[in-house]
């Protein structure tokens, strides 16, 4: 059966690839409380990539969490131990979609930390090889609503702008890493957000 089908309880974006957002993951203050904790407890980081020969500082803040080390432009991240409110929140996550037929299971998450607007996410598919061939993101929002904005590789349709508002997950399904790539654009707004980000990370056995 499609991940159309089984979508319900969420609001289809896009049918395919899917792009599905559920809202009220959490509920408050749950989610208020958690955005709280994450951003003064996790030890955020801000690396610098090497791009065209130079090192840039990244635009936001991010921590690498969970079982399988990562590689990103270049660069290899070893994870963190799972806190334990964020392996809450995955166990959260994992059920919701369960409960609409989605049986998406993660074992790694990118946190991002957007201090205000001026913080963003250039453009960029998530689709490095250890993620495997039609990679499921489960992307969770907490705090200010900052919006994702897609675009067609084929450039067939235009770019759109979806909304990630507080307490909210977009699910991001098999080919939309691969037919579109996605940036958080700056906004002229202040306002705190963390995202967290849920993959599955394949290792040499799988
Ligand atoms: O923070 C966001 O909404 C985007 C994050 C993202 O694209 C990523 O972690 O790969
Ligand atoms: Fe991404």
């Amino acid at each position: 059966m499609s991940l159309l089908a089984h979508g319900s309880g969420g609001e289809v974006l896009l049918e395919t690839p899917p792009l599905i957002r559920y809202t009220t993951l959490l509920g408050d203050p749950d989610a208020t409380t958690v955005l709280h904790r994450l951003d003064a407890e996790l030890d955020w980081q801000r690396p610098t990539l090497k791009l065209y020969g130079r090192e840039h500082p990244i635009p936001r803040q991010q921590v690498w969490m969970g079982d399988a080390g990562y590689r990103y432009s270049g660069r290899d991240f070893t994870p963190v131990p799972w806190h334990p409110e964020v392996l809450r929140v995955r166990d959260i996550v994992q059920s919701r979609l369960d409960a609409v037929g989605i049986e998406a299971r993660f074992n790694s998450v990118l946190l991002n930390r957007y201090a205000d607007g001026s913080e963003r996410m250039g453009w960029h598919s998530d689709n490095e090889p250890e993620l495997g061939e039609a990679p499921v993101i489960a992307a969770v929002s907490l705090g200010m609503n900052r919006p994702l904005r897609f675009r067609w590789k084929d450039r067939h349709a235009p770019a759109f702008n979806v909304d990630q508002p507080h307490d909210s997950l977009l699910l991001m399904g098999a080919g939309v890493q691969s037919r579109l790539e996605h940036s958080l654009p700056t906004r002229r707004y202040p306002g705190r957000r963390i995202s967290l980000t849920f993959r599955w990370i394949l290792s040499r056995n799988d």
